[in-house]
């Protein structure tokens, strides 16, 4: 009978990977494990042929190594985002890995909008002040987003879903992608990340985390920015250089941000950290803005994503066990795929 250790796992991860499993996969054990799969947890995976993680598990080359070591054979990711994984050190190692590339990429973009929506127009500070009975309009002003320019940094399946939406809204739209996706083209002008910096009302970050693109946005890329612009980010949190964000707040330069991620989540987010010390100074320093918003990476957070999730991953994992090819393998025969965004960041 084939086993299944599941960490990071979720009362919705454990919901929907039980549905999919009594349905498709009813003679896989799966342990579900509420913790973060790491050097000091990688024992308990012993005996199991594969893993689930998902994006702030540790999978550097020390975790992969145990995980080899304990009989694991597969990793798989239930994420679209593998900059969690060494994915050269797997290849080594002879891992399988996979991840679930695209399972709602209209969530994301519909909720990057969202955040817009909520910083631009104040909608939780009003909810809060009408429930105060407060309905003074004072500190609520906003501005039409019609007409604005939007830039798209990178235009996979995620930054076209999101240029769609924002077309509808009446916006200039440009982008920057090493590979502008053909279907945009039409409406969408491309061009270098410096022109998308300084021309841009609002700017959404839609790449990977790799080495290219971690920290993007430092103090230089900030400096580039239209003074007043708004920032937001669903991507990945190393894309942003948290301090230079923090000091272009300050400055009164960017002049609003919306993170769904943030570089040091995996110490705080997915828990309930309401009765304790926080002891992440930036985080909390970020939390003081008026003009921020921060949400604790709930981006991929529908329905219809976490059953996408939930079947996909438990069909990559069947495709391993029956050694049948798998369309969202990250190494093909063993080999690490020359994907044209791929150049995983070292963890
Ligand atoms: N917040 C969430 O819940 C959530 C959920 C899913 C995905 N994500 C993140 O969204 C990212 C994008 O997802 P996707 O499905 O659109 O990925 P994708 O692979 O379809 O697209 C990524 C795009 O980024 C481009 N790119 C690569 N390097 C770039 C660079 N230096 N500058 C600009 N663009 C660059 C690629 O060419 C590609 O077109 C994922 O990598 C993941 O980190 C977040």
């Amino acid at each position: 009978m084939p086993k299944l250790a599941v960490f990071s796992v979720q009362p919705h991860d454990k919901k929907f990977l039980e549905l999919v499993r009594g349905e498709k996969h009813p003679s896989l054990e799966v342990t579900y494990h509420t913790f973060a799969l790491n050097t000091e947890t990688a024992i308990l995976a012993a005996d199991n042929e594969a893993v689930c993680v998902f994006v702030n598990d540790v999978l550097n080359a020390d975790v992969l190594t145990a995980l080899v070591g304990h009989g694991v054979r597969a990793v798989l990711l239930r994420c679209a985002g593998y900059n969690n994984v060494d994915l050269v050190a797997a290849e080594a190692l002879g891992l399988f890995v996979a991840n679930v590339p695209s399972y709602s990429p209209a969530a994301v973009a519909e909720f990057a909008v969202a955040l817009i929506q909520t910083l631009n127009r104040k909608t939780h500070r009003a909810f809060n002040r009408v429930r105060e009975g407060n309905f003074n309009l004072e500190g609520l002003l906003g501005f039409t987003i019609r007409g604005k320019t939007v830039g798209i940094v990178g235009t996979g399946k995620i930054g076209v879903a999101f240029a769609h939406i924002m077309r509808g809204f009446g916006c200039r739209l440009l982008a920057y992608d090493p590979y502008p996706a053909a279907e945009l083209e039409s409406f969408v002008e491309f061009m270098e990340l410096e022109q998308v910096l300084g021309q841009s009302d609002i700017i959404s970050l839609h790449c990977p985390l790799i080495e290219s693109t971690w920290h993007i946005i430092n103090e230089k890329t900030l400096s580039q920015m239209k003074k007043g612009a708004m920032l937001v980010n669903t991507s990945r949190g190393g894309l942003i250089d948290t301090n230079a964000v923090v000091a272009s707040l300050k400055a009164q330069h960017l002049g609003g941000l919306a993170l769904d991620v943030y570089e040091a989540e995996a110490a705080v987010f997915y828990g309930d950290h309401s009765g304790e010390i926080i002891h992440d100074d930036v985080l909390m320093r970020l939390l003081t803005f008026p003009n921020v918003i921060i949400c604790g990476h709930q981006a991929f957070f529908t329905e219809e994503a976490l059953e996408e999730i939930s079947g996909t991953t438990l069909h990559n994992l069947e495709d391993f066990l029956q050694g049948q090819p798998c369309p969202n393998s990250l190494l093909k025969n063993g080999h690490l795929l020359v994907r044209r965004d791929s150049h995983p960041v070292r963890v």
